[in-house]
């Protein structure tokens, strides 16, 4: 059965004025570049993806990072490397937050540069730094990990969609240079279990929208997941933390049991704590997508 069956998500920020303003902006940030380091979050790598991208990276090198790899189980990171191999793709994970990952990021990106002043070599042209940029849906960990690369803290948070900012280039090394503000790639509206998906792990930036219609997806996700790969993901992560087990409820009648349970038949409130435990890995380390068979 599928998530969108039941959950329909009405978003209501990401007007189409603001996603057209947002995809000006980051098209105009990928034609400076060489290199795009496009930022995914590993819970949900084919949600964080845009059909777009490839078209609007066109042929320029692309380094595909999967953020946040403390967030899932160290078996499903092997699936995915392996995915996305047999895609032509290398998945390079990272936790931006700690570091963890950040110098072969730094090194493939340069690695591309390497190609790039051998063309402008052969044209008869002086070598220069490569340049890149790094990518992805809101929160996914952009900011993080340019600070990472950079050894220190120039992006307070990505800069929001439709507030145009100067472009200015930061160094990493005399052979890479970022642009340090990251660029926001815009929600696709179509996919309704993608959005759900990005709602539940945060990833959706200011769109506001149902708690406890996202709540009760996570859990009917959960369920799902539990039955055809329960061997990947914590024993019993919700019914450990909250005394209720999820597998005899629909998401929407648990979200009453357990509202019942333990926040005096508060919803709402129930909800929001679902999904913050979730977001902060307090439910443990949790994939919400597996790579396709
Ligand atoms: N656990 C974990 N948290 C991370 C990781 N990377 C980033 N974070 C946290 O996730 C939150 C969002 O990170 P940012 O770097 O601000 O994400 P962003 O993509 O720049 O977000 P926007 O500014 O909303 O576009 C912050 O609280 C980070 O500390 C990671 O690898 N693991």
């Amino acid at each position: 059965m599928s998530l969108t069956q039941n959950y329909k998500l009405n978003l209501i920020q990401w007007y189409p004025g603001h996603i057209a303003k947002a995809e000006k902006q980051l098209k105009e940030q990928l034609k400076r570049v060489d290199v795009v380091l496009e930022v995914r979050d590993a819970r949900i790598p084919l949600a964080t993806h845009h059909p777009q991208i490839d078209e609007w990276v066109g042929d320029k090198a692309r380094i595909l990072v999967l953020n946040r790899l403390d967030m899932i189980p160290p078996q499903v990171r092997s699936l995915w490397v392996d995915w996305f191999k047999h895609q032509g793709q290398v998945a390079y994970f990272t936790n931006a937050k700690q570091g963890q990952g950040v110098v072969a990021i730094a090194k493939a990106a340069q690695a591309a540069g390497v190609k790039l002043n051998q063309r402008r070599r052969d044209r008869g042209m002086l070598p220069r730094p490569v340049r890149a940029v790094v990518i992805g849906f809101p929160n996914v960990g952009k900011s993080a990990l340019i600070n990472r690369l950079l050894g220190k803290r120039v992006v307070e948070s990505a800069a929001r969609p439709g507030v145009t900012r100067s472009l200015r280039w930061v160094r990493i090394s005399e052979h890479l240079e970022l642009l340090d503000a990251p660029g926001v790639i815009p929600l696709k509206m179509g996919n309704q279990e993608a959005a759900i998906k990005l709602a539940i792990c945060d990833d959706i930036g200011q769109a506001s929208y149902d708690h406890q219609l996202v709540a009760s997806a996570f859990i009917d996700l959960l369920n799902q997941l539990q039955e055809t790969a329960g061997n990947l993901l914590p024993p019993s992560p919700v019914y450990t933390r909250y005394q209720v087990d999820p597998v005899m409820y629909t998401g929407e009648s648990y979200l009453q049991a357990l509202a019942e349970h333990r926040y005096q038949g508060d919803q709402e409130r129930t909800a929001r704590h679902l999904l913050t435990d979730f977001r902060k890995g307090l439910l443990g380390t949790i994939p919400l997508e597996l790579p396709p068979k």
